[in-house]
């Protein structure tokens, strides 16, 4: 069987109305998001508080049919792997700076039924999680220093995307922080093919437009390529 790569777009939950998370939740899904991106903070990796697992358990109890990635900004993610399967998440996406045995909490993370991700910090080399993708399914490269949303995208970070593009052809490859449509066609020329999105889809006038044309525009890149 041949694989494709795949434009989509997982929108960010961060800058929504918090206290109506299945409603915002529920009106990405409707205009067209492809999978749901939970960032999951725990005031030490990142100095910032956001939700848990028994908040994405909830929202799974609403939601069933969707893709739930949650980016865990945590100092320990071998601790959640547990509590996050039993919400229902099917992608555990975690930094690696924080973490001395990664492939143990790859390890982990398969045995309990997810999807592992690695994700790290702009300033941390590409060359660290490069030994570590043949037993991931997804790179995660943060395009702002992960804590907060609505920062300014740095394009200086499209240079991990561009060379992990070259390498590896059908790696998934995610962008996160900044990203809109004024910086879209930078990650999709560099070769990301899977697109978080905060502040420039919640904002949008028109949600359902906005996720449609960084798709398009995604989409065009990979069939070019
Ligand atoms: O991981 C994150 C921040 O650490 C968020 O996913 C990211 O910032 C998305 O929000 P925006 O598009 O507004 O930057
Ligand atoms: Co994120």
């Amino acid at each position: 069987m041949t694989r494709h790569l795949k434009a989509m777009i997982g929108p960010s939950i961060l800058n929504s109305d918090l206290s109506r998370l299945y409603e915002e939740s529920q009106k990405l899904l409707d205009n067209g998001a492809d999978y749901l991106h939970l960032d999951v903070m725990d005031g030490h990796f990142v100095p910032n508080l956001t939700l848990g697992h028994p908040v994405v358990k909830c929202l799974r109890n609403k939601i069933k049919d969707v893709f739930f990635e949650t980016h865990m900004m945590v100092s320990k993610p071998e601790q959640w792997i547990v509590p996050m399967a039993d919400a229902g998440v099917n992608q555990y996406t975690f930094h690696i700076e924080p973490v001395d045995n990664v492939a143990e909490v790859c390890r982990k993370i398969r045995e309990n039924g997810m999807k592992v991700g690695l994700a790290i910090k702009p300033g941390t080399p590409v060359s660290e999680v490069e030994k570590y993708i043949a037993i991931s399914d997804m790179v995660l490269i943060m395009t702002v220093e992960p804590g907060f949303g609505g920062q300014k995208f740095m394009e200086d970070q499209m240079t991990k995307v561009k060379y992990l593009r070259d390498q590896y052809p059908l790696l998934d490859i995610e962008v996160d922080g900044g990203v809109g449509p004024a910086t879209i066609s930078c990650c999709a020329n560099a070769g990301a093919n899977m697109i978080v999105s905060g502040t420039a889809v919640i904002g949008a006038a028109d949600q359902a437009a906005t996720i449609r044309s960084l798709r398009d525009t995604v989409q065009e890149a990979i069939n070019k390529r």
